[in-house]
């Protein structure tokens, strides 16, 4: 693997995504990792699936914006969102119960990412952020979708319509994040308190209880918002404003 890093440790199943020098922003070698990685950890008796960031600056800033610059059009955007719309989607509907442990920032589609997560642990001062706006683009990997399903509405528009970047504290208000981490703590230590409950239940009952609340979703209802979601965002992407805004951010 070049862009992942995985480790199984105690029932825990470790995917670090792994490009930080681009602050792990998401290429398309990444998409195809993680949706491999995700097909050998559903085989496995891990419990749990914990996503993180390697270093210590970010979780993931995204899309990798100076590759995906390259992209013009509606189709062409298209073609990159979906694939990683696919991935997103698999992550939420996961059989296991899946966990974002905020190391860094999230940022754009980091965020999204997180959102697709059934639990969110940060370190106290990490932030957080759908910046879409910013670049003159919404959501776009379906996670706009996945946030109302996290949030009340009032709070999800508030995260999505003001492209703010907020502090995790903030974020455990609001009940996004279910655990803060202090600056002086080990993270990892810090993860294992927060899942040593979780971990003392076996992998089957872990799951049945994913199922309870994955059946409540219409399937086909979720995956047509989804797609819409990411239409939406494809039709903005190939307008001039957010090839401008993108153009700005890699010349700062
Ligand atoms: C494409 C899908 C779309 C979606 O559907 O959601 C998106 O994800 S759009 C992408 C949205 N993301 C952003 O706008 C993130 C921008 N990044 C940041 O805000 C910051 O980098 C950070 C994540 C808050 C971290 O800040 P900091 O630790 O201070 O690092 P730097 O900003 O100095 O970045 C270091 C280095 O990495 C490059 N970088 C960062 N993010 C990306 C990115 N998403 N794509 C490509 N490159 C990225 C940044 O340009 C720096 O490069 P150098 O200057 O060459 O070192």
């Amino acid at each position: 693997m070049n862009t992942l890093e995985w480790k199984q440790e105690d029932g825990i199943s470790w995917i670090a995504l792994s490009r930080p020098e681009l602050r792990n922003a998401v290429n398309y070698e990444m998409m195809d990792e993680l949706d491999e990685i995700l097909h050998k950890i559903e085989a496995t008796d891990d419990k749990i699936v914990v996503m993180t960031g390697s270093g210590n600056r970010a979780f993931c800033s995204g899309g990798d914006l100076s590759l995906f610059h390259s992209l013009y059009t509606e189709a062409e955007a298209y073609g990159m969102l979906s694939k990683m719309g696919q991935i997103l989607k698999r992550i939420f509907l996961f059989p296991k119960p899946t966990v974002a442990l905020l190391n860094g920032a999230a940022v754009g589609g980091g965020c999204e990412l997180i959102t697709a997560c059934d639990f969110r642990i940060a370190r106290r001062n990490t932030k957080f952020g759908f910046v879409q706006g910013s670049l003159e683009i919404t959501t776009g990997w379906g996670g706009g979708t996945m946030l109302f399903e996290r949030l009340k509405p009032h709070d999800a528009m508030t995260y999505l319509m003001t492209s703010q970047l907020f502090a995790a504290e903030k974020g455990f208000e609001d009940g996004f994040i279910h655990q803060l981490i202090n600056d002086d703590e080990n993270l990892e230590d810090g993860l294992r308190q927060f899942l040593n409950p979780y971990l003392k239940q076996s992998a089957n009952v872990l799951s049945a209880y994913k199922k309870i609340w994955l059946n409540k979703f219409d399937l086909a209802t979720f995956e047509e918002n989804v797609e819409k979601e990411i239409r939406n965002c494809s039709k903005l992407w190939e307008k001039e404003e957010h090839h401008a805004a993108v153009r700005r951010f890699l010349n700062k």
